[in-house]
């Protein structure tokens, strides 16, 4: 395998420094960095002057929308786009057709994700049969398969039957899994298309009321504290919401929240446009909540920022609001949303950045491999970011197979320069690098 010295990087965006990657591993930092990689038979050197490295990001909530909808993404194509934007691993949501409820389907998804090879793919599993919230799906087989299933949800539906909550977080007690609820009581959504407030009364449109989030996350964080297991909060997205995280930490219940970067952004203002693309589950919320979600992953309640990629085909968003579909992409623009929102603006360090998008991530979805510290002897998986690069959105130039982009046309700091999985460069001068380029 090709050997890199990164020349002039910048670890946490601390003092500029070599890093020599040989075999797979950080084999140099310092000093040390060139004279190994003068010994190295085959070094490509990258000047990564300014850039910063992080560790390769894992995002704990993709949607790669494969078997079934190829049409808006393949695990190629989603893999490709999270290579470049940084990641190394991703979380292969269950929603797909068939669901991912049985050790066969996720063995398939983890298999195609090993075939494309841009990042490490953990399927998650299904938590009911179908999705349809009143059957268990085999868990056990799942997490004694192949793709070693450690994250169960039912994304995209939430697990509502509070009786079906408690079995699962039972259940995966014995192999240390997690279930990552998607909060929404589906009673008090009921035809909703946008957040429940100011603009949707003025709109017309259905209202989708914070408490619809909030009274499941009280209930999943009570049912988690009374079982003793392990709760993830998918997308969490209202000022109560924080709220009551805040709390069940303080109580010791071992709860997880994740926010995605277009709730720490976008406001339900946008909805005004008419536009589907602010289209998505939870719905873009206040100015209020948005600054609550900020506030709550600057001081850790929230532990991490997940995408919710969420790609759908041109006929399912070039359409009217009602008909469109929910769900907005996000590999390509997580970083650079989270970079102009908590870095550029002093409420997180590069080290912080780190934490959310890399460690914590890897942590709950028990990825051993990843989120390392950026340390000899580690593997060489991580990124290189310029962060005084800025770029405008444009869905064509993106590698997702679809093109609903809430960011598009706008300007965001930071470009992912550098992917490398386990030594291997997934991306190279901004551009991707296909596994034969490399001969690796
Ligand atoms: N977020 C969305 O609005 N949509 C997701 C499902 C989900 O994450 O709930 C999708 O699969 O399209
Ligand atoms: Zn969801
Ligand atoms: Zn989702």
């Amino acid at each position: 395998m090709t050997d890199h010295l990164l020349r002039g990087v910048r670890p946490l965006g601390a003092e500029p420094t070599d890093v020599f990657l040989a075999d797979g591993r950080i084999a140099a930092v310092g000093a040390d960095a060139a004279r190994l990689a003068r010994e190295s038979a085959a070094v490509v050197t990258v000047e990564a002057d300014g850039l910063v490295a992080l560790p390769g990001l894992v995002d704990l909530h993709t949607h790669l929308r494969e078997p079934g909808r190829e049409d808006a993404e393949t695990v190629e194509t989603g893999t490709r786009a999270a290579a470049l934007g940084g990641f190394t691993a991703v979380h292969a949501m269950a929603n797909t057709t068939p669901v991912a409820d049985t050790a066969g389907v996720v063995e398939q998804v983890w298999n195609l994700g090993r075939q494309a090879g841009w990042v490490d793919v953990h399927p998650v599993g299904a938590v009911s049969v179908g999705l349809r919230g009143e059957m268990l799906a085999e868990l056990g087989a799942m997490a004694a398969s192949a793709a070693r299933v450690r994250v169960f949800s039912d994304d995209g539906k939430c697990v509502a039957d509070p009786v079906l909550m408690r079995r699962a977080l039972e259940y995966v007690k014995s192999f240390d899994g997690v279930i990552a609820q998607h909060a929404q009581e589906p009673r008090l959504t009921e035809g909703a298309q946008m957040h429940e407030g100011v603009v949707s009364a003025e709109l017309g449109l259905a209202g989708w009321p914070a408490v619809a989030e909030e009274s499941i996350i009280a209930r999943d964080v009570l049912l988690a504290e009374h079982v003793g297991s392990r709760l993830h909060v998918c997308h969490l997205s209202t000022a109560g919401s924080v709220d009551i995280i805040r709390w069940a930490k303080a109580r010791g219940i071992a709860v997880t929240a994740e926010v995605t970067p277009h709730h720490l952004l976008l406001t339900d203002e946008l909805a005004r446009s008419y536009d589907p693309r602010y289209k998505v589950n939870p719905p873009l919320r206040t100015a209020e909540d948005v600054e609550a979600v900020r506030a709550g992953l600057a001081d850790g309640t929230i532990d991490i920022v997940a995408t919710d990629h969420a790609p759908h085909p041109a006929e399912d968003k070039d359409c009217e609001w009602a008909a469109g579909a929910f769900g907005m992409t996000g590999l390509e623009t997580a970083l650079p949303v989270v970079q102009q929102v908590m870095v550029d603006t002093g409420r997180m360090t590069w080290a912080d950045v780190a934490r959310v998008l890399s460690a914590a991530p890897a942590a709950i979805g028990r990825v051993g491999d990843q989120g390392r510290p950026l340390a000899v002897g580690e593997p060489a998986t991580l990124t290189l970011v310029d962060p005084a690069a800025r770029r405008v959105v444009d869905p064509a130039a993106q590698a997702t197979r679809s093109a609903n982009t809430p960011f598009a046309g706008r300007e965001l700091p930071g470009q992912v320069m550098a992917t490398f999985l386990r030594g291997r460069a997934t991306v190279l001068d901004g551009a991707p690098v296909a596994r034969e380029e490399v001969g690796a």
